[in-house]
Order: C-alpha cells, then sequence, then structure tokens
C-alpha cells in the first residue's frame, strides 16, 4: 500500500543544521574582589571542540577566570554563557568536568579515593538513583587513567599531592563530561605521570570534548594544545597559537615551579577508554 504524503515533516529527526553554541562565550567579563578588579574586561569564546590553554603570570587572573566561567566567581560585570545558556540559567552542571587547583574536598572528613571519584557523578545522578553497573565502571576507568587503581579504598589524605591532583583528575573524568575546565591539573605530578596523564586528555580531545586548561608550563600537553590565551594583569595580552616554549618554560615571565613529588609513574600505555559522550 502506498503512503501519500501529507507535506508533514518525516518522522525521523533531520540534522539540526545550525552549529552548537560555543562551549564558553565570555563578554567583558570583570571580576573585582573588594572593589578591586582582577579581571578587568575580558571577552574571548570556546568553539566546542578546543583544546585551549589559559597562560601568564602568577596573579594575572587564570584562576579567578576559571572560577567565573563555572560560575563559582560573580561577575561584576561582563557576561558568560555555557553551552549556549547564560551562566545563571545553565543547569546541564553533568557536562562540565571541573578540576580545581587542588583538593579540597574531603578535608577533615575521611573519605576513600573512590569516593572522591565517585562524586564526580553527582550532577549526573537523578534524585535517589543508585550508581548503575556503568557509574562504577566509570569511576574504576576513571582510576586506572590516573594509576590509582590500587589506591581507591585508601584515604585521600594518606596520598601525595600529586596523587591527590590525579585524585582531581579522576573525579571530573568519572562524570564523563564532555567539557573539562582543568586549573593546572599537571601541578605537583611527577613527570611519568604527567604524561599518562597528557594521554587520558589526548583521548577524551579526540572523542571531541572541549578542554580548557590552566597551566603554567605546556609539557607534555603541548601538542594537544591547538589556541593559548595568555593573560597579563586581568586582560588578555594573546590570544592564538600555543607560544613557543623556551627551555622548560612555555612562556616568559614565568615565576615559579611546581615540585614533582616523588611517585611511582603510571604506565602510559594502561590508559583505558573514557567515554565521552557526544552531543549536539
Ligand atoms: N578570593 C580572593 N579574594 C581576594 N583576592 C583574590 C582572591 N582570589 C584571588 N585573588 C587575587 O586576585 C589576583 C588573581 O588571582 P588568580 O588566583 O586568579 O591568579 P592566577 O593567575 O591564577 O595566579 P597563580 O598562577 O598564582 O595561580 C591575585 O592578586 C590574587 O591575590
Amino acid at each position: 500500500m502506498s503512503v501519500e504524503s501529507t507535506g508533514e515533516r518525516p518522522a525521523q529527526a533531520e540534522p539540526d543544521p545550525r552549529p552548537a553554541p560555543p562551549a564558553f562565550s565570555v563578554a567583558d567579563a570583570v571580576v573585582a574582589y573588594e572593589r578591586t578588579p582582577v579581571l578587568r574586561g575580558v571577552t574571548f569564546d570556546v568553539p566546542v571542540g578546543q583544546t585551549l590553554a589559559i597562560l601568564g603570570p602568577n596573579g594575572s587572573g587564570k584562576s579567578t577566570l576559571m572560577r567565573a566561567m563555572l560560575g563559582i566567581a560573580p561577575l561584576t560585570g561582563g557576561r558568560i554563557d555555557v553551552h549556549g545558556a547564560p551562566l545563571g540559567r545553565f543547569r546541564d552542571w553533568s557536562r562540565i568536568g571541573y578540576v580545581p587547583q587542588r583538593l579540597t574536598a574531603g578535608g577533615g572528613v575521611p573519605a576513600t579515593v573512590r569516593e572522591v571519584v565517585a562524586s564526580g557523578q553527582v550532577a549526573r545522578r537523578r534524585r535517589f538513583r543508585r550508581a548503575s553497573a556503568e557509574d562504577h565502571a566509570a569511576v574504576a576507568d576513571a582510576l586506572d587513567a590516573v594509576g590509582l587503581a590500587d589506591r581507591a579504598d585508601d584515604s585521600v589524605h594518606e596520598l601525595s599531592g600529586g596523587q591527590q591532583q590525579r585524585v582531581l583528575i579522576a573525579r571530573a573524568l568519572a562524570g564523563r563530561p564532555d567539557t573539562f575546565v582543568m586549573d593546572e591539573p599537571m601541578a605537583g605530578v611527577d613527570s611519568g605521570n604527567q604524561e599518562a596523564l597528557a594521554a587520558t586528555i589526548r583521548r577524551v580531545t579526540e572523542r571531541g570534548a572541549t578542554v580548557v586548561v590552566v597551566l603554567h608550563e605546556l609539557g607534555p600537553l603541548e601538542p594537544l594544545i591547538e589556541r593559548s590565551l595568555v593573560l597579563s594583569e586581568g586582560r588578555i595580552a594573546h590570544d592564538g597559537l600555543p607560544p613557543r616554549p623556551t627551555g622548560a618554560c612555555a612562556r616568559p615571565g614565568h615565576d615559579h615551579v611546581h615540585p614533582h613529588v616523588g611517585e611511582t609513574p603510571a604506565p602510559a600505555a594502561a590508559v583505558p577508554d573514557i567515554e565521552v559522550p557526544r552531543r549536539a
């Protein structure tokens, strides 16, 4: 039996021809602490899928910019949109994996490594829903990716600073976000583990994730960085290709070094698949 055309749209969804909105759209953003401006009118977009490094000297406002992009540091001027929604109305926080500069979660609370990593899934859980087998597998994959599977049941307080940094990265991975915001993820991590973490970050970028990462040195992430913003005194001093590293440091004016604590390097080859959900 032939079906006459009704002139209605076919049931099958047409691909949306509109480009995805930027992962972040920052327009003339100003942040002031006690009336002292720290970000002084910063404007840039981060297209979906881009790997962007934020560089600049100490105190230039890098962390403040990260925190403003996540709504942690309130704007005193300008506007920030996240995946097309004004920051205040953005609700899809499970899309965002945030790696803060240091471990604050679990301070004083005897949380295990596994618990802290699993806390990265809270934003994607429905209320009262238990962790699924898929959630448990994502936690295990994330622990593998940072080389801490054998420390899963230890208290995070027993770990070195570099290991705690890796827990924070695993926490972000466990939520299976498509957008990562990382504030010096390599700080305090030894070179072997930096290579393993770079391989993990490469894996998520190859799967289409957006990565915004504050760095003091491009280090092993250098081949992944497509664009860099250099901040100076709360303003953008450079927006374009990453500056060529000179010596061990990626930019002029580098004025601090991170200790590389003695840790057993994770084997770089043992990088499990990390799922990055593809979203239109
Ligand atoms: N909560 C706060 N209250 C007051 N001042 C702050 C606060 N956080 C940051 N600042 C100040 O804002 C300025 C920018 O700090 P921010 O941490 O954003 O810089 P940064 O570029 O990330 O520095 P670093 O490389 O040392 O981490 C600094 O002068 C800092 O002292």
